[in-house]
């Protein structure tokens, strides 16, 4: 993961119990929030090739099938290393540019080690993704085989029924193990937020998460019926404000699952923006999940640049 030297990585500050059960969360006014700041432009069209920059840099560039390829993720690491073409890139004047980290499972991190070779992080999806239902043992031991592999960031899926019965203890004991097993890896904390049925579960298990040590909280594994949405995000981006103002520790934010088109990775910048600040902007805070998003993407800057639009196939990822 990329860090400014001063950045402080967040440390278990402790369950405090009284704070999680106290958590409320007004739907309604999350639900208007939200429509609000989806149609509002709030990014003005003469910045919006410069956003679109800026998401390609956020984006953990991901492939998560069970019929992954070494190959296919070879050429998805080429991908991220030089997301856009030159032309592209020399006519936005931007140089170096490459997407967050790529994300996979765990027998992929050879093959896109292969590729990266420490360019780029590695985030290796754990714990029995995406249901998260294997032994303890297991999981904390797929932890450690995935960092001895040459993951540098570990998505942990939570156990679902922790929070589905209120036992805000069992989280963060598993929160815990889970940090203490990625050592120097930083850990993203996959809430599986379509399987959480209310938003104030999705709020208290984001502060549970986060006071075991969490570096991000994630929303999605992909494979829920519901993945990132904008009402969770605020949930969740609000946890991470009020957090840091307790705390004085930046987590940070990762929407993923669905997240395909241009227009809403802007959505989800503007959502860090207003919420958190420009701070939150950069891939050490925020990054997007998806893996056809690229694609939408750089369309959309060739057509800034040149006027018009390619096939798609033109842009496939891998
Ligand atoms: O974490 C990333 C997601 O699994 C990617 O989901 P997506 O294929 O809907 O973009």
């Amino acid at each position: 993961m990329t860090h400014n030297s001063a950045f402080k990585r967040n440390e278990a500050a402790g369950l405090d119990l009284g704070w999680v059960n106290q958590i409320k969360v007004n739907r309604n006014a999350a639900d208007r929030r939200a429509a609000s700041l989806a149609n509002r432009r709030t990014v003005k069209k003469e910045y919006q090739a410069a956003w679109l920059v800026k998401a390609i840099q956020c984006i953990d560039l991901t492939t998560l099938g069970g019929d992954d390829t070494p190959g296919r993720v070879e050429r998805l690491c080429m991908k991220a290393l030089r997301p856009l073409r030159t032309d592209l890139m020399d006519a936005l004047g931007v140089q170096g540019l490459t997407t967050g980290a790529v994300c996979v499972y765990h027998e992929m991190i050879a093959p896109a080690l292969k590729v990266l070779n420490g360019r780029l992080p590695i985030a290796a999806v754990s714990t029995a993704f995406p249901a998260g239902l294997s032994s303890l043992e297991t999981k904390l031991r797929e932890i450690e085989l995935s960092v001895a592999a040459g993951a540098t960031e570990i998505d942990i899926v939570i156990t679902r029924q922790h929070v589905l019965t209120g036992n805000w203890t069992a989280l963060y004991d598993e929160m815990l193990a889970y940090r203490k097993a990625c050592g120097d890896a930083h850990v993203k904390a996959i809430l599986a937020t379509g399987d959480l049925v209310t938003l104030e579960n999705v709020a208290k298990a984001s502060w549970v998460c986060m006071m075991a040590g969490s570096d991000f909280i994630k929303t999605s594994t992909g494979k829920e019926g519901v993945n990132a949405t904008i009402p969770v995000s605020l949930v969740m981006v609000r946890a991470i404000r009020e957090y840091y103002e307790q705390t004085g520790f930046q987590v940070g934010y990762k929407p993923a699952g669905g997240v395909s088109t241009a227009k809403s990775a802007l959505q989800y910048l503007t959502v860090m923006k207003e919420e958190l600040g420009n701070e939150w902007l950069e891939p050490h805070l925020f990054r997007i999940g998806a893996s056809s998003l690229l694609t939408d993407i750089e369309r959309q800057l060739e057509h800034y640049v040149t006027g018009n639009y390619s096939a798609s196939h033109r842009h496939a990822q891998p």
